[in-house]
């Protein structure tokens, strides 16, 4: 069979879009896990963190499914929502959707461009849930806020959320991030354990300044990526439970990848508490490829169509952020 890619990035974590909007493909379950297992391999023609199944929906403008590059289905992801906001904005000519997830319907927009000509997506980050069961974490108690986690570290302090995949968040000075301890404990975590059965996403937190942070996650099912859309809403959360930022105010991002911005909405008493993530949806080239489903490693590269302009504009915005981070980091 064919299927068309669309490959496209949020902050450099990047995925391949396939479009069953508009097409048939008619995929089993074991279909997108195999799918997902041999195109995104870095070695191969394709590679990429993970693919993102823009899919109808009965309650929504469309229904996303992430899978990481192992196969393994995530219930949410913020950068790879972006991109998808930007595919279905454009497909139904609209500014402003809600789109179907795993867990919940989430509103997204087109917003004012990050930097010039990179096209900027809001997306809602929620639910926000606190208590060690929805990640789960199996601890004796109910949340982990801001606290030793003594199994992981004997020195670090960790907020355990779930937005709804779930995280692992710690706010740690530049020694720390310069170590190998995100790397080794990240392993662990996602590893066959019993503190995180079904594995978890692992961020380090570094504040710059007041409404700057920098961010870098071991995903779950992937491994170090650039940037993890949901982790930096949720670690925009932790630093305003630090006290550091502030609720209701737009907290720059910085990650390996890039920039977005936060804003977090969250009162302790509220019905509902959620993040605004605002970043780019930027499209690289759109491939078609020819394979056999039951033998999905094998799959031939028909022709491609690049988006050299903005994958050029993204590369400008990129340099100007590394600069600031080598005077910041
Ligand atoms: N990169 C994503 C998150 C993808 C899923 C994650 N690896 C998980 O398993 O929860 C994002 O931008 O949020």
């Amino acid at each position: 069979m064919i299927i068309d890619i669309l490959k496209c990035h949020g902050s450099g974590n990047d995925f391949l879009l396939i479009d069953e909007l508009t097409k048939n493909y008619r995929f089993t379950e074991a279909d997108r896990k195999r799918l997902a297992q041999a195109l995104c391999k870095r070695e191969g023609l394709l590679g990429a963190d993970g693919i993102l199944f823009v899919l109808r929906s009965e309650k929504a403008d469309a229904r996303m499914r992430v899978f990481n590059a192992d196969g393994s289905e995530a219930s949410m992801c913020g950068n790879g929502l972006r991109c998808v906001a930007r595919f279905v904005c454009e497909k139904l000519g609209k500014e402003q959707l809600l789109i179907e997830t795993m867990k919940a319907d989430l509103a997204v927009e087109k917003t004012a461009d990050l930097y010039q000509g990179i096209p900027t997506f809001k997306v809602e980050i929620s639910p926000v849930l606190f208590n060690v069961e929805s990640l789960p974490l199996s601890i004796n108690q109910k949340t982990l806020i801001n606290e030793p986690l003594v199994q992981l570290s004997e020195t670090l302090k960790f907020t355990a959320l779930a937005v709804p995949n779930p995280h692992l968040v710690s706010i740690v000075e530049q020694d720390v991030l310069d170590s190998d301890v995100q790397e080794k404990l990240s392993q662990f975590v996602n590893s066959p354990n019993e503190l995180f059965p079904d594995g978890v996403n692992v961020s380090f937190v570094k504040r710059l300044e007041t409404g700057a942070i920098f961010v870098r996650t071991y995903e779950r099912g992937v491994g170090f990526t650039n940037a993890c859309g949901t982790a930096m809403s949720a670690a925009s959360l932790v630093t305003c439970l630090n006290g550091f930022n502030e609720t209701e105010r737009e907290i720059s991002v910085y990650n390996n990848g890039g920039q977005v911005k936060c804003v977090v909405h969250f009162h302790e008493n509220s019905k509902k508490n959620w993040i605004d993530l605002i970043g780019n949806g930027t499209y690289e080239y759109k491939a078609s490829i020819v394979l056999e489903l039951n033998k999905c490693e094998e799959f031939k590269l028909l022709h491609e169509v690049r988006y050299d302009k903005e994958t050029a504009l993204y590369t400008a915005f990129q340099s100007e952020v590394k600069t600031y981070l080598q005077t910041v980091l």
